[in-house]
């Protein structure tokens, strides 16, 4: 179970804050079976393929970036402490702020989304997609923005992960002598749980397998159990598909599913850990 952030106070425990980046792993794998269905449409994230009468300079995902967030913004979205916008200089929300507990010390300080949206243009897209372009540059668009911000939320969780284990007392003094010789590996080291990550790889390829499944060819009985899919569909019991037998045999789902593992491997959880790692170098900053 996850709770937002007003709900779960002050001082998140590691255990809640672990249940909410297992909650975004299916918001990631969704959002990204979703932009799969689509081209890889390249003229979107090229600056100067497209002119635009607001006289934008830049590409069209930017221009719809700063569109989605300018409403956004409007309604206070950057100013819950777990959102960072991709754009600058957004406009004031109409509504009043909201009281969101001060769990971390100085929130806004870190944002890494250019790092986000480099890998994610450059790795994830060409990796998710068909190469080509179908015109659907708005569908396209409009699911990178969500898992552009999926993928912002979950790793800028990081900081919420580092001010838990900062505050844990069985490390808190190790991670102080760290953070005053500002020593980046033993901060890395300390933080890193091997367990954590390995566990988490592993459930995240078997949600991709299920979650990525195509059901609409395979028949389903009354328990709602698949029998016999043509495209890598259930048996029920397994997240194998029908006639594969060994977790060797390569399952066909609408997002590779070992792409979804190397994404998190390779890039989402080394990004949470570098916010972590620079949130804990600024933590004493204002003490
Ligand atoms: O759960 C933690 O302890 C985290 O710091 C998060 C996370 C992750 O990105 O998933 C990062 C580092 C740890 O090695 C394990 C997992």
């Amino acid at each position: 179970m996850s709770r937002n952030l007003l709900i779960l106070g002050a001082a998140p425990s590691l255990g809640e804050l672990r249940d909410t980046l297992i909650r975004l792993e299916d918001t990631i794998i969704f959002a990204l079976i979703e932009r799969s269905q689509f081209k890889q449409n390249r003229d979107i994230y090229e600056e100067g393929k497209m002119s635009f009468k607001d006289g934008h300079r830049g590409s069209f995902l930017s221009w719809f970036l700063k569109e989605v967030e300018c409403v956004h913004a409007r309604v206070r979205r950057y100013q819950s402490p777990d959102e960072y916008a991709f754009t600058d200089n957004l406009p004031e929300p109409i509504l009043p702020p909201l009281d969101y507990p001060p769990v971390l010390v100085d929130p806004k300080q870190i944002n890494i989304n250019d790092e986000i949206l480099d890998v994610y243009i450059n790795t994830v897209v060409p990796g998710i997609t068909d190469t080509g372009d179908d015109s659907n540059y708005g569908s396209s668009a409009t699911r990178d923005i969500e898992c552009l911000q999926a993928l912002s939320r979950r790793i800028h969780y990081g900081k919420f992960v580092a001010e838990s284990k900062f505050q844990d007392p069985c490390t808190h003094d190790e991670y102080v002598r760290h953070i005053r010789s500002k020593n980046r590996a033993k901060l890395m080291e300390l933080l890193t749980n091997a367990r954590v990550e390995e566990q988490l790889l592993k459930r995240l390829k078997a949600k991709a397998i299920i979650y990525g499944q195509d059901l609409s060819t395979a028949s389903i009985d009354g328990n709602g159990h698949t029998n016999g899919a043509a495209n890598g569909a259930t048996n029920g019991t397994s997240i194998l598909p029908a006639g594969a037998s060994t977790s060797e045999e390569r399952v066909k789902t609408r997002v590779d599913y070992d792409l979804v593992v190397s994404l998190y491997r390779d890039y989402v959880i080394p990004l949470t850990k570098e916010v972590e790692v620079e949130y804990l170098l600024h933590r004493l900053d204002c003490e």
